[in-house]
């Protein structure tokens, strides 16, 4: 009776999704995914067909505020399905924090390290943000001289993988001092996310085609060896420093406060069984893959809009001004966090690009689940994208694609409801259980940066009339983000 009642359930299923070829096999949303801008595609096909779409036999996209919490809230048990397992080595052993699907492990891993990206820890990493940041500025003088266009994505996402070098190891990794990709680490990476992205629609081919590219060194396999090298270098030298100085916690290099390598020590110093040494190298690693491109993204869509939108950045500028002192170079965080409209402006340009493109999925599991009327029997799998949730009119307005962010600060002065339905539908970290547990770190990052970049200098973008052109294998790149600088009169 039950299996009558679910086969008659799937069979709805069945009737109810669109586009046709999806029906049947995986190769339709592999190719859409493979041309690399499925973000704008995902949100076209919700227009076209509905809040629930198929994307595969069993792999639907859904586009439903009301049930996001039924997803991904605090309570919900549905673990992240096995696209994710393309984002690991396939050895179970080799796990890591963002694919893993094993909840239990997962929770107790997150109460471990919690308190490593908490607010309060943010305190010891805010100079070693300034640090690069410095660098960052001195480049763009150097650049306002020559007078020439320049990628600044690329010098953002410079930018971004030295800060997170530096607050992990207290050791950028020299991309701002040498202004190239070291190692090949980022075209490297850029395969890995395609590789991780596509495999993850067929993960059962995973163990072996990883297998062969890893023999041959292709797909990003060597810039990832690097990386694996880099890391475990500065664990064992951090080891050695540790060992000479007998010292447990406080400070290490050159009096700069504990960074986040240091504070992971002196917890496996505490309790060696619970923090491993994988785990050292396992966190450290999260960091550098997971919180490197997400921020260079994010900061790039921060100037891009300020750039594509002259009256938000007017409005910006005034706020720097009025919220510090001529001759302040650097921004603090308690600082930007009292300037309302600065943090209206990060909110809505994470809005408009989150940093992924594709629906977080999720596995249904025993008993199933009702979303919208609709049965999703066990073994299915649903997500949502935050694109489509973030480019929602019903939500966010008619003007949803419009870069505004008054409508954060309208909607509070307002009062009622619209403010907590709009961020019950935002979230460019994710959500619930899975949250991004580097947001406080990316903030601190973007809030002291952008403000000191629009104070010291003036871009324009070189291409006015179009929009900028992104790939989205997993995290939705900026390809042409070019623009000329100048320094800014008086600054
Ligand atoms: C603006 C910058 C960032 C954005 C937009 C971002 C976005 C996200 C998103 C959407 C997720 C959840 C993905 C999912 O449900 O599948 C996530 C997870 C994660 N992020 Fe971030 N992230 C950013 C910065 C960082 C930083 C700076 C770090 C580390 C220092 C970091 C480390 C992680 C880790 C380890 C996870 C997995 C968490 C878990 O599963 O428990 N992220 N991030």
């Amino acid at each position: 009776m039950l299996t009558l009642r679910l086969a008659v359930l799937t069979g709805l299923l069945l009737l109810v999704a669109r586009p046709f070829w999806a029906r049947f096999t995986r190769l339709w949303y592999f190719k859409r995914v493979a041309l690399g801008g499925f973000e704008r595609e995902n949100i076209a096909l919700h227009r076209k067909h509905g809040p629930i779409v198929r994307l595969a036999p069993n792999m639907f996209s859904i586009d439903l505020p009301e049930s996001v919490n039924t997803i991904y809230g605090i309570g919900s048990k549905l673990p992240k399905s096995d696209w994710y397992d393309g984002w690991k080595h396939p050895s179970p052993d080799a796990w890591t924090l963002f694919p893993d699907k094993d909840i239990k492990r997962h929770a107790q891993t997150r109460r471990v390290f919690q308190g490593l990206y908490s607010m309060s820890s943010l305190v010891s990493y805010e100079k070693y943000v300034d640090e690069c940041a410095d660098i960052l500025l001195s480049r763009m003088s150097i650049c306002s001289k020559r007078r020439e266009p320049i990628n600044m994505g690329h010098w953002l996402q410079c930018y971004a993988f030295d800060v997170i070098g530096n607050i992990t190891f207290s050791k950028p990794f020299g991309f701002l001092d040498r202004g190239e990709d070291v190692s090949g680490i980022l075209q490297a990476l850029n395969k890995v996310f395609a590789y991780s992205t596509l495999i993850g629609i067929f993960p059962s081919l995973h163990p072996y085609i990883y297998a062969v590219t890893s023999a041959l060194g292709i797909g990003g396999a060597a810039g990832r060896t690097f990386l694996i090298r880099y890391v475990k270098e500065r664990i064992l030298q951090r080891k050695i420093e540790r060992d000479v100085k007998d010292e447990k916690g406080i400070g290490n290099a050159h009096g700069m406060p504990e960074d986040f390598l240091e504070k992971i020590m002196v917890k496996n110093k505490d309790a060696p069984s619970k923090v491993t040494d994988y785990h050292i190298f396992m966190m450290s690693m999260s960091n550098i893959i997971a919180g490197s491109d997400t921020t260079a993204i994010s900061l790039s869509a921060i100037l891009y809009y300020l750039l594509k939108y002259p009256n938000v950045m007017r409005k910006l500028r005034e706020e720097i001004s009025q919220s510090t002192n001529g001759d302040q170079v650097h921004l603090s965080f308690k600082e930007s966090l009292e300037m309302p409209y600065w943090q209206a402006v990060m909110k809505e340009a994470l809005r408009l690009h989150p940093a992924t493109g594709l629906p977080l999925w999720r596995d249904v599991t025993e008993g199933g689940l009702y979303l919208n009327g609709q049965f999703f029997p066990e073994g299915t799998t649903i997500g949502i994208n935050t694109w489509t949730a973030h480019y929602n009119e019903d939500v966010f307005g008619k003007d949803a694609a419009v870069f505004r962010p008054e409508r954060w600060l309208d909607a509070e002065k307002e009062g009622g409801d619209r403010l907590a339905q709009m961020n019950a539908y935002y979230f460019p970290f994710g959500l619930g259980s899975r949250t991004c547990i580097g947001r406080h770190i990316s903030y601190l990052e973007m809030s002291k940066l952008i403000p000191l970049l629009v104070k010291n200098f003036d871009f324009e973008l070189q291409d006015r009339e179009n929009d900028w052109k992104t790939t989205n294998y997993w995290f939705v790149k900026q390809d042409n983000f070019d623009v000329t600088v100048r320094p800014r009169a008086g600054a």
